[in-house]
């Protein structure tokens, strides 16, 4: 068996021996594949990667990942702060746009635009239709929308050192899986010792990018009250206390109401109270939510002041956390929660034990590099709910069966 590994490798197409096969599975699933098709598109884009990558050499995927995605970011981040993305789509979605005038409207140095867009459009991201004269795609249009535009902003202008820097972390703390929230990559990096990443996001003016940034991530994916997911009409409203100030839902740390908001929307004849929680500082930038959600400012840490709600739920929390403050934050429902009847709704990925789907491992590396905490397997939620001695358990994990990567987690008092 060699040990070595030759230089001309990295000079060769990565797979050329799979190519062949790439293009026929991929056309096989195209000849089945309607747009509405989530499932299959999901499937096409993994197998149009894998082509990519076949045909790539090692050397262009090394340039890939240190020159060309480093410098896409920076554009694409440069265009969101400048505001370059919503004035080319005030000027015209599918017009042509000029360098020039671009720069003038900006007050940019259009030398400096020009190399700018040069790189978005050889990146795929713009369409060239003369020098220095561009057309948006959609994604370069969908820059100019907060939820999406603003994600650069924050997570790679305002906390992006850190998985780069992440290596040296591990190499301070000896290799060892990060579960200390008070010491993460993040406070290594930026050498800060505010609790983490989401209080420094906000300390620095970017609490509203990291809230567009939670309302576009969730974009296009089943909510957690979907028939296909959790059937809330089978599951949650018989036996619900339907008097008006019985308390149905709260939605624990649920940020800007994304969640509780589409839940009054899809069943606006729901029996009960619906409630959101959060920092008081995230509560006050609730806006456009239906007035009847109450909204209260709440720190999950310390005690729940409505008891005996008919469900808790908490989307995205406790992947945010290691375990120790998991066990806190769950302490707090299950004393609140009522025998028999409150439920426990946790929607959260459930990585599988092999096959794990890009999107969820992807988020266990950021909360990894950010917040030294992780997206759960079955066995770690069995673990955590039912191994914290707070006397819950598991009663479902309900999927759609989709590769989609939220699960409701429905928890009860044991
Ligand atoms: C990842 S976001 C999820 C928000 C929302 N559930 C969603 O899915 O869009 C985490 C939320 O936890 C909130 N949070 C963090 N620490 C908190 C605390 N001690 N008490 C209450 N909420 C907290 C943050 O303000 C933020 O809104």
């Amino acid at each position: 068996m060699s040990t070595t590994v030759d230089l001309s490798l990295a000079t060769r197409p990565s797979d050329a021996d799979a190519v062949p096969g790439l293009i026929e599975d991929l056309t096989s699933l195209n000849g089945n594949w309607t747009e509405d098709d989530e499932e299959t598109r999901h499937k096409m884009v993994i197998k149009a990667r894998s082509l990519l990558q076949s045909l790539m050499t090692p050397r262009e995927q090394m340039l890939q990942h240190t020159w060309a995605d480093p410098g896409l970011d920076a554009a694409l981040t440069t265009g969101v702060d400048v505001g370059l993305w919503k004035l080319m789509v005030k000027n015209g979605v599918d017009a042509v746009h000029k360098v020039d005038h671009l720069a003038r409207s900006l007050g940019m140095d259009p030398e400096l635009l020009g190399r700018l867009l040069r790189h978005v459009c050889a990146m795929g991201h713009l369409v060239e239709v003369a020098q220095d004269e561009y057309k948006l795609t959609n994604f370069t249009k969908s820059m100019s929308l907060d939820v999406i535009g603003d994600s650069y902003v924050c997570l790679l202008g305002g906390i992006g050192r850190s998985p780069i820097d992440f290596y040296k972390f591990l190499r301070e703390t000896n290799w060892q899986n990060p579960v200390d929230a008070a010491h993460t990559a993040f406070h290594a990096s930026y050498n800060s010792d505010v609790p983490n990443c989401m209080v420094y996001l906000g300390s620095i003016g970017m609490g509203p990018q990291m809230n567009h940034h939670m309302g576009g991530y969730r974009q296009g994916r089943l909510p957690w009250h979907h028939p296909k997911i959790y059937p809330v009409e089978k599951e949650l409203f018989p036996g619900t206390d339907a008097s008006s100030d019985a308390p149905l839902v709260v939605d624990v740390a649920g940020g800007l109401g994304h969640d509780i908001d589409e839940f009054k929307r899809n069943y606006p004849n729901h029996p009960g109270k619906l409630i959101l929680q959060d920092r008081p500082t995230v509560i006050q930038d609730v806006k456009d939510i239906d007035p009847s959600i109450q909204r209260m400012p709440h720190d999950f840490l310390t005690e729940q002041p409505i008891k005996g709600a008919r469900a808790y739920f908490m989307h995205s929390i406790l992947h945010d956390w290691p375990d120790d403050v998991c066990q806190k934050i769950l302490a707090r429902l299950a004393e609140a929660m009522k025998p028999g009847y409150s439920k426990l709704l946790i929607f959260e990925c459930v990585i599988p034990r092999t096959g794990a789907y890009w999107e969820a491992t992807a988020g266990d590396m950021l909360m990894m590099t950010q917040l030294s905490a992780c997206e759960r397997t079955e066995d770690q939620w069995h673990q955590l709910i039912e191994g914290s001695g707070l006397g819950l358990k598991i009663v479902k994990f309900w999927s759609s069966g989709l590769s989609a990567v939220e699960n409701v987690i429905e928890c009860e008092l044991a």
